[in-house]
């Protein structure tokens, strides 16, 4: 398999840059994350409070016997000991529930911001592209988003914040040892989660490689669902998918075994320090130096401390994770479309309608020229129509015209604009393109009919469909134009599609056309009647044909002969017969073909 050029993004940022990078997207609410962050601190006060409350219980307990005890003093310890605890959970969840929206809306918005740039990106891209891991990619990168949203904010920052209460309580109550213990195993843990964390992310890595390999021989199998069948090929393509799956395999195991020894690792440190710290305190107990609800005290936060560190190991693990993530989303983000509006590109402004090629050279790689000084004219209201052998390169006109490409050298103009000077969305939005291939959405065809102007009327859209001779088809299906088209259209004939297409142009009624084959999946009936519709749309409009079939385009103002990327004849189609080149000969062939 060709690896993609999304699967193979590659760049390696700083972190602190890629969380930099996220800060725009939480700028719409400012102030929901400012009250979050009140909430997080109001939360970490309660959380460190409840052992203070617990210590006063005990020792109240211990050191006041039956006769001299005041029941309501414990009672009201124990009311407010459980009211911090509530409390703690609750700002906790205020926290959460406030800064929701923020990080619901950042994904929304680079979910958003994405798909654009997507669409932004040129055709070449589009073709070297695997749907599958792009999809994966953007999900698993949104999803980062989130997690680093939220998890920064909500778990490392509160659990520093924590650290920091606890050993200042701490040293007030006690001695630095406790501080300097605590200190130590808290060290201790994170340089070593750290450390095998780092170790892992070369697995988590691999695995999502992986993973986007699978995926996209998947997809690209199952969209290829008749070839498989035709060529009898189920068991290469599951033999070629389990390949995949078999480095995605390993490389998933390697995750899991890694993460089995952090996890113990981290509970080694745990159990260790836990040890080491209560037998300072029981030792103290013992001396006198320490009273009963200090230990109970000590004990609590010890365990208290260390959940949110359990946690913090995972959370480190699902940072660098997520980090890797963002960095392969932002990265799509960062590459730059190939063909994008000049700085002061202005929106094309039509006059006439007259369309010049001049001199263009043009190659899709740098080792194969496909046109070779290519110039000509459509004069505003003209047909001109091209003709020539298959990969002469008349298609190539279309994709440089309507700029899914640029040109290597020369110059495409309309009304003396160089359309590189103009905005593609004016340029687009002028031309109507009736390709050779027509893809459909899997939606009714009613809906892909409108797509040619969504805010077109259902007359309008019937009447689309009657000209481009497709409506008395459409009525006579069980669900008419509710009829769903299946997956790219595959449940319409090649016909049926081409006259959706062309019905969807004559929706979109732009004043220049650009018609590739428009009829070449049609029958000789439906290709008359059409022809007559295409040549009524055509009639106002300066139009660039690209055909096989010469009788279809014998009425050109000027005919173009292409061969291997050069125009070797030109003229209307009786001065080309007159000629008795290239054409004349074409012309003899097809006529003779038609007959026999
Ligand atoms: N995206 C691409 N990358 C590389 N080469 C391409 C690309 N698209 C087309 N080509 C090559 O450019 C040449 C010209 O293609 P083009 O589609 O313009 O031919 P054509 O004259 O329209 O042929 P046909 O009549 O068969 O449609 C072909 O040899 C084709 O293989």
């Amino acid at each position: 398999m060709r690896p993609s050029t999304d699967n193979n993004y590659q760049g390696h940022k700083p972190n602190w840059k890629i969380i930099a990078e996220l800060w725009p997207y939480l700028t719409e609410f400012k102030g929901r994350v400012v009250l979050a962050v009140g909430m997080l601190i109001l939360a970490k006060v309660t959380t460190v409070s409840t052992p203070i409350a617990l210590k006063y219980i005990v020792d109240y307990l211990d050191q006041h016997r039956a006769a001299d005890m005041l029941l309501w003093v414990p009672i009201m310890l124990v009311i407010a000991y459980g009211t911090l605890r509530f409390s703690s959970t609750l700002f906790s969840e205020l926290r959460d529930a406030i800064f929701a929206r923020v990080a619901e809306r950042a994904m929304r918005r680079v979910s958003l911001r994405v798909f654009r740039h997507l669409h932004q990106r040129e055709l070449a891209f589009h073709l070297d592209r695997k749907t599958g891991g792009l999809a994966r990619d953007i999900e698993r990168g949104t999803r980062g988003i989130s997690f680093l949203l939220r998890f920064t904010l909500f778990n490392i920052i509160p659990t520093l914040l924590e650290i920091v209460m606890v050993a200042s309580i701490l040293l007030v109550a006690f001695n630095a040892s406790y501080v300097l213990a605590i200190f130590i195993s808290v060290l201790i843990y994170v340089v070593f989660s750290i450390r095998v964390t780092e170790w892992r992310t070369g697995f988590v890595r691999e695995a999502n490689i992986r993973d986007n390999q699978s995926n996209s021989k998947a997809i690209d199998s199952l969209l290829n669902y008749e070839t498989v069948k035709y060529f009898n090929n189920e068991r290469f393509e599951a033999e070629q998918y389990d390949n995949d799956l078999v480095l995605w395999e390993k490389a998933r195991l390697k995750n899991r075994l890694s993460m089995a020894a952090l996890n113990t690792g981290q509970a080694f440190i745990i159990g260790a320090s836990l040890i080491g710290i209560l037998i300072m305190a029981v030792n103290e107990v013992a001396s006198g130096a320490m009273t009963l609800g200090d230990f109970t005290m000590v004990n609590a936060y010890l365990i208290q401390l260390f959940i949110p560190l359990n946690a913090l190991g995972f959370v480190y693990r699902e940072i660098r994770q997520s980090l890797v993530n963002v960095e392969r989303l932002f990265g799509l983000l960062e590459e730059h479309p190939a063909i994008e509006d000049a700085p002061y590109a202005q929106a094309l402004h039509l006059t006439q309608g007259e369309i010049a090629f001049h001199d263009v050279h043009f190659s899709y790689n740098p080792d194969r020229t496909i046109l070779k000084g290519v110039s000509f004219t459509i004069p505003a209201g003209h047909k001109v129509a091209v003709v020539g052998a298959s990969g002469a390169g008349k298609s190539t006109l279309a994709r440089l015209l309507f700029r899914f490409f640029d040109v290597s050298s020369g110059h495409i103009s309309i009304d003396g604009q160089d359309i590189r000077q103009v905005t593609q969305d004016s340029l687009r939005n002028l031309i109507g393109v009736v390709p050779q291939d027509t893809v459909l959405f899997n939606d009714s065809i009613y809906n892909n009919l409108a797509y040619g102007r969504p805010s077109a009327s259902q007359e309008e859209v019937e009447h689309a469909a009657r000209q481009a001779n497709l409506h008395d088809f459409i009525i006579s299906l069980p669900e008419g134009y509710k009829t769903k088209v299946g997956e790219r259209g595959l449940k319409l004939s090649g016909g049926e599609k081409q006259r959706v297409a062309i019905a969807r142009v004559l929706l979109k009624n732009p004043p220049l056309l650009i018609l590739d084959e428009a009829t070449s999946a049609l029958d000789s009936i439906s290709e008359h009647i059409i022809l007559d519709a295409l040549n009524e749309v055509s009639r106002q409009r300066t139009t660039l044909v690209i055909a096989h079939r010469l009788s279809t385009v014998s009425d050109a103002d000027t005919i173009l002969v292409m061969e291997q990327g050069e125009i070797i004849e030109s003229g209307s189609h009786n001065a080309l017969l007159a000629l008795n080149g290239y054409y004349a000969k074409l012309w003899q062939q097809q006529q003779h073909t038609t007959k026999t």
